[in-house]
């Protein structure tokens, strides 16, 4: 509760942060359905206030990334930490590199929950992408049973900590705030729930991390963001985007991006 209060003396000005809003594939898509994908990112249009992202599954990065359009960035959805070497199934931030992809989504809750990673491993990840020259969109938020045991707080301080304690500069960070009972199941955390957690964890940042960064970091908003949602999330101070899943599959997408339109 305490950290609700920490800005009463002046909250940061969210709207000067760069409205992100980045498309999470998942493990969807064929060559014919990225073309569709492409193809409405090409006809837009896309608000140019708004950086826009798409999250591809790795066999298809090289393919999204010579055929988006140019106001379109390309991420990966994981990678390893470290160059190369016998890590069967890996991809290094290096090779994303040689092939021009510069994001990266790291610590995803379908990485943390189906796949076993951890706070520490993330946060090792993290550091490795960032010192490596890629920007990344790490991903933090609680489950059902944490956020009814009144625990929400607790858990994305948790996670965000795990990464603050092994990076130091978070200018090519954007944290991902998805509460995971939000992710794939219709229900989207209101305007006010989601308010309260980023402005919870600004407040946080600030006392320990710095001002500066709670003040330039960008929070997006992930779980079951639509069309028809996005405007009244957008809205809020402290939302500055939002990383989709389902809907980033669909024409929809280019409505959400231009939600603060
Ligand atoms: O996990 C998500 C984005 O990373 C959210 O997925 P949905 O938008 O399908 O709920």
């Amino acid at each position: 509760q305490v950290y609700q209060r920490c800005f009463s003396n002046g909250c940061p000005p969210g709207m000067a942060r760069k409205f992100v809003v980045g498309g999470n594939w998942k493990m969807n898509g064929n060559k014919k359905q990225i073309d569709e994908i492409l193809g409405f990112l090409k006809t837009g249009p896309l608000n140019a206030d708004t950086e826009v992202i798409v999250g591809v599954p790795a066999v298809y990065l090289d393919y999204v990334k010579c055929n988006a359009p140019p106001n379109v960035e390309v991420a990966a959805q994981n990678c390893y930490k470290a160059e190369k070497g016998a890590f069967t199934g890996e991809i290094s931030p290096m090779m994303l590199k040689d092939i021009g992809v510069c994001w990266v989504i790291l610590g995803h809750s379908e990485r943390r929950q189906i796949f076993g990673e951890s706070d520490e491993l993330i946060a090792e990840k993290v550091a490795f992408a960032l010192e490596n020259g890629l920007k990344v969109i790490a991903c933090i938020g609680e489950t059902l049973n944490e956020r009814e045991a009144g625990k929400t707080e607790e858990v994305v301080f948790r996670q965000t900590q795990a990464i603050a304690d092994k990076i130091k500069d978070w200018t090519n960070v954007v944290i991902a705030y998805e509460p995971v009972w939000a992710i794939g199941t219709g229900k989207t955390a209101t305007p006010e729930q989601a308010q309260d957690v980023h402005k919870a964890l600004r407040c946080y940042i600030s006392e320990k991390i710095s001002p500066n960064v709670a003040e330039s970091v960008r929070i997006q908003y992930g779980g079951s963001v639509t069309a028809a949602n996005c405007k009244d999330l957008g809205a809020k101070p402290d939302i500055d985007g939002f990383l989709v899943g389902g809907a980033s599959l669909k024409p929809e997408f280019v409505q959400i991006v231009n939600a603060r339109q």
